[in-house]
């Protein structure tokens, strides 16, 4: 497509987008089924595109607002402020009047608009985090207007870490190991995975650092009964099934049939054979209570605000309401309160979210503790320990607590809670060690 009516397209899709009926990510799949002679190039530079736009949304609009000489609507003129093709496509799309426009506006000095706008943050929002991490917002704020790096775990089921790498560089495609998670990679620049040999046979899957660490957290073992509540499209479940070395039962629990759905060709590439999808009403249903009390290990990956998700989810801090959060405070206590039933004595459960409001993760935590004395927080910091993760500068007030700013990754919450074991489990431990 030539790059000026590329320029066109993006005003489109931001037309759609920007009434925030839906995910920005599901607007653009609409598109590129609706336009298969889109290439790979013009994917990128649209997709790009819009989601700068979505990132500085606040202060393109407030910059755009200051200068109409170039006229058109207010998306196509948003597009010519995201427009992220090269320096020749760029020319290319733009009018000698659009481009000087661009130049003038960009190079404002964004310093005198409030930090809100600059930031682009809607203000609920700017002040929930201001209230919540004091001197640390600013750096927060900025780490989310950065793109995502490419993170990869390796599936320890196929493969090591290491082999990964030097088939990476053979391909001559940067790639570093993460900092803390065991099985982590990170990619330099964004090739198209699904092209390459390790993905296709499931040597490699895409998932943040952050993410891999809640599986880490909950460290199932060989042979255990594990769930994870809220599995979505298993991209954790796969994690703790490699873990589990494809031993033990692994249920997978979601209540969108389609969400997991996209786990089976996922499960497929992994080779694990441990892993049993399971549909559930709700989380009461009666196959959760039919585990009651049998579980070793539950996640409960809670459906979240997702504003840790920024970098990558630009769209959610437009879409998600106050009024969002107070329905998801309730949907998140219940589903820890059925979770948590699942338990055995002595067993584990890790609460866990991709949200940065304290509402949804120590507040949630915390109550529940509050309430039901039969369980315990075992410290994040020594799972870790266990686990061989170095936890300095990863916990806070004994949970996990990940940020872009500081750590690189997604914002991530999680807590490990324990069933204190009865006085009859306390008498055959104990009876069992002094066998
Ligand atoms: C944060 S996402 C999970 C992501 C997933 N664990 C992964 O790693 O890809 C939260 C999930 O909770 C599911 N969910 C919502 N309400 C639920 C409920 N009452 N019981 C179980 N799952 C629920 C949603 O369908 C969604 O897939």
């Amino acid at each position: 497509m030539k790059p000026r009516d590329l320029l066109y397209t993006a005003r489109d899709v931001l037309r759609d987008m920007l009434r925030f009926d839906a995910a920005a990510d599901a607007v653009l799949s609409r598109l590129f089924r609706a336009k298969p002679q889109l290439g790979k190039t013009d994917r990128q530079i649209l997709a790009d595109t819009v989601y700068q736009v979505l990132r500085h949304l606040r202060l393109f609009q407030t910059l755009a607002a200051t200068d109409e000489s170039i006229g058109g609507a207010m998306e196509l003129r948003l597009a010519i402020l995201g427009w992220s093709g090269n320096a020749q496509s760029l020319h290319a799309a733009l009018s000698p009047e659009q481009l000087d426009w661009r130049k003038r506006l960009l190079a404002q000095d964004a310093m005198a608009l409030p930090e809100a706008v600059r930031w682009s943050l809607p203000e609920w929002l700017a002040a929930a985090l201001q209230a919540n991490y004091g001197a640390e917002y600013p750096a927060l704020a900025q780490a989310m207007l950065r793109p995502a790096p490419l993170d990869l775990r390796v599936n320890v089921q196929k493969t090591r870490r290491e082999a990964v790498l030097d088939v990476f560089a053979r391909l001559n495609l940067p790639a570093q190991p993460t900092p803390y998670s065991p099985w982590g990679v990170r990619l330099e620049g964004k090739p198209a995975l699904q092209d390459l040999t390790v993905f296709r046979e499931g040597w490699v899957e895409v998932q943040d650092e952050g993410s891999q660490l809640l599986a880490v957290l909950l460290a199932p073992r060989r042979g255990e009964m594990v769930v994870d509540f809220c599995a979505g499209a298993g991209g954790k479940t796969l994690a703790l099934g490699a873990m589990m070395r494809s031993t033990g039962r692994l249920y997978a629990f979601d209540v969108a049939d389609y969400r997991l759905a996209k786990l089976k060709p996922r499960l497929l590439r992994s080779g694990l054979s441990n892993v049993y999808p399971v549909a559930i009403a709700h989380e009461r249903d009666e196959r959760v209570r039919r585990l009651a009390g049998k579980v070793d290990r539950v996640l409960v990956d809670a459906p979240c605000s997702g504003l840790g998700t920024l970098r990558r989810n630009p769209d959610m801090k437009w879409r998600q309401k106050p009024e969002d959060i107070a329905e998801l405070r309730t949907k998140q206590a219940s589903i820890l309160q059925s979770a948590a039933t699942l338990l055995k004595p002595g067993g584990r459960l890790v609460y866990a979210t991709c949200s940065i409001l304290p509402e949804e993760n120590s507040g949630i935590f915390n109550a529940f503790l509050a309430a039901h004395p039969d369980f315990e927080r075992v410290p994040a910091d020594t799972v870790l320990r266990q686990q061989g993760v170095d936890g300095e500068g990863l916990v806070t007030q004994g949970d996990l607590q990940l940020l872009p700013n500081r750590h690189a990754t997604d914002g991530f919450y999680a807590a490990v809670l324990q069933r204190r074991p009865t006085s009859s489990d306390r008498g055959e431990a104990d009876a069992t060690l002094s066998d």
